[in-house]
This record gives structure tokens, C-alpha cells and sequence, in this order.
């Protein structure tokens, strides 16, 4: 388990708790489902959070996801963040209450669990990052390098086993990523993709990220200026919400197989990445103490709201309709 100084963050079993007691708190905001088995057969626990949430209802939805490294503990406690304020604040908050009216809103807290509780078995920290899966020569695959969109294509991750960015043998050979992939596909309604935009939560260094990370072109096949605008505009306004630093994925460093990537390439969810807390090994690297997290989950209340109003038409902030 998380050693002294960092028992305030949740495992795998204290993350379902916590889930299972959004349920009995708010029977009529939320639905908790699974969208299958990581490596291990941990579920990969999801909550919908929605007025009528036993119901599709033709609401632009938006997809947030947690955890998908292992190490970065603080991004479960993004996700468990995100649910509190938008179902204990319903009551009370007419801005919540309107966007959970008006929105269906998927999280998923903990996408590696299998990493996870790999990480704090022991009682020290092992700063594991990728899944719990073997491969050829070791274990693990990066879940952000195993989407198939542009996948190894362009220097962006590794083809070797003991790598913390190997892509894995072929797209979606991780468990944990491809139930990610048949979720999204499942939302395909009508042919029409009911998830409009996503965040992903990793720390660290405190940015906001959106594709593509496999080029470092702003524009790219799928991916056009008037797109680039938008994506950037919105990251900025985020920014200056929260405070991070806003730039193109591929401005950090090239990667290719990310999740941004895919969402956007193959569904046109504007999908970003936030690096949290903190800036630099300074505050702690991948492992602040959990003193840091209630302030530093507060941090995006802000920019979450923001991206929640703007999630039926992000072009709207640059003023296109959609
Ligand atoms: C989303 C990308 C561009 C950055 C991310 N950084 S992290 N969270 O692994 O340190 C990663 O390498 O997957
Ligand atoms: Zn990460």
C-alpha cells in the first residue's frame, strides 16, 4: 500500500469504495458500469454521471480518464475530484447542475490498475509506469504509445520490451487499451460519435497538451488549421485557469500511439492531455506527498467547468458552429 505521507492517495479497492459510495449518495446522478478487465482482471471501473443517467439521452457526452500511468497517483484523485463536484455540488451549484442536465459525463479513474498496485505493493514506491502485461523480453506496455492511430509511426515510442514507451507488438495488444478502444467505438450511435471531448490526466510538469504528438506540424491529414485554432484556443483559456503551460503534444516531445491521438485521428474527439502538479522534481516529481492533493485537484475545477460548457461545440470559442 502507499507508504507514511502518501496514505491519502486511493488504490485500486479504496478508488472502488469510493465509487460504490457515489452510488449510494446519488442513485439518480450516476450509473457505475465496466468497460472490462485489465491484464490482471482488475475491472476498469466507469461512472456516468448524468440527470436520467439510465438513459442515452441525446446529450453531447465527454469522456475523462485517469491513471493510465501507473506512478502518477495525483490523476486518480483528479478523476475521484471531478465526480465529487459534479454530484455532491448538484444540489446547490446551478452551473453544475446545468451541465450535468445537459451533458452525459464518462470517467474512468483508473486505467492501469494492474500498474498501480504494482507501484505500491511493497510498501516503497518502484516507479512503474506502463502496464502489468509480459512481453517478449519483459513486462509492461505503455498505454499511451498502444493506440492505433499512427501508431509506431514516427519515433514516438519504442520497440523494445524493457522500454517505458514500448508500443507493445501491435496496436491495442494491451487489455487495458483496447476496452478504452471498444468503449469509444461502442459510442458510435447512429454513426454519429456521442463523445465530443476528452481530457486525459497525467502528471507531471504542470501543461496543457493536445494533438498531434506524432508530428510536429500544427496542421496535419485530419487535423486543419481551422481545427488547430480551436484546439489551441480552448488549451489557452484552460491555461489560464489553472495556470499550466498550453502547447501542441508534440511541442513536450514526439510521441506516436497516445490516446489524443486516436480520439481526434479516428473520432474527432478534441481530446487533450493535462500534466499536473508539479512543475519539476522540486514538488515531488511523480510522488508529491498527499498533502498537495486536494489543493492541486481543486486547481482544475475551473478549467474543467470550462471544458464542460464548451463540450456540445468547441469551435464555438473561436466562433464557428458546428
Ligand atoms: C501525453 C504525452 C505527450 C506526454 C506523457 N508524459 S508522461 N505523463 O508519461 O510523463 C507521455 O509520455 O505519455
Ligand atoms: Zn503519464
Amino acid at each position: 500500500d502507499f507508504p507514511s505521507g502518501y496514505t491519502g492517495y486511493h488504490n485500486f479497492q479504496e478508488m472502488v469504495t469510493e465509487l460504490n459510495q457515489t452510488v449510494t449518495d446519488h442513485p439518480n446522478l450516476v450509473r457505475l458500469s465496466t468497460i472490462g478487465k485489465s491484464y490482471q482482471g482488475r475491472e476498469l471501473w466507469t461512472l456516468k454521471i448524468s440527470d436520467n443517467p439510465g438513459v442515452d439521452e441525446a446529450e453531447p457526452e465527454v469522456l475523462f480518464t485517469c491513471n493510465m500511468h501507473a506512478r502518477e497517483h495525483l490523476t486518480v484523485e483528479m478523476c475521484l475530484r471531478i465526480i465529487k463536484q459534479y454530484t455532491d455540488g448538484y444540489a446547490t451549484n446551478p452551473t453544475i447542475k446545468n451541465l450535468v442536465d445537459t451533458r452525459e459525463i464518462w470517467i474512468v479513474p483508473m486505467v492501469n490498475p494492474d500498474g498501480v498496485e504494482y507501484d505500491i505493493a511493497t510498501g516503497s514506491f518502484r516507479s512503474w509506469r506502463k502496464n502489468r502485461q509480459p512481453n517478449s523480453t519483459s513486462t509492461g506496455t505503455d498505454p499511451n504509445r498502444n493506440f492505433g492511430y499512427q501508431w509506431g509511426c514516427c519515433g514516438g515510442s519504442s520497440s523494445s520490451g524493457s522500454s517505458e514507451t514500448y508500443r507493445g507488438p501491435s496496436a491495442f495488444s494491451a487489455p487495458e487499451v483496447a476496452r478504452i478502444r471498444d468503449f469509444v467505438n461502442g459510442r458510435v450511435v447512429g454513426g454519429v460519435q456521442q463523445i465530443k471531448t476528452h481530457i486525459d490526466f497525467h502528471t507531471y510538469s504542470e501543461l496543457i497538451l493536445w494533438p498531434y504528438g506524432y508530428t510536429y506540424n500544427d496542421t496535419a491529414p485530419g487535423l486543419d488549421s481551422t481545427q488547430a485554432s480551436a484546439f489551441s484556443t480552448l488549451g489557452r483559456r484552460m491555461a489560464a485557469l489553472n495556470g499550466y503551460t498550453p502547447q501542441q503534444s508534440s511541442d513536450l516531445y514526439i510521441t506516436d500511439g497516445t490516446i489524443n491521438d486516436w480520439l481526434w485521428g479516428v473520432h474527432k474527439i478534441w481530446s487533450y492531455t493535462f500534466e499536473m502538479y508539479p512543475t519539476g522534481s522540486g514538488g515531488g516529481g511523480f510522488y508529491p506527498r498527499d498533502t498537495v492533493i486536494a489543493t492541486q485537484t481543486a486547481r482544475n475545477d475551473s478549467a474543467v467547468e470550462l471544458f464542460l460548457s464548451y463540450s456540445d461545440c468547441v469551435p464555438r470559442i473561436i466562433s464557428r458552429t458546428c
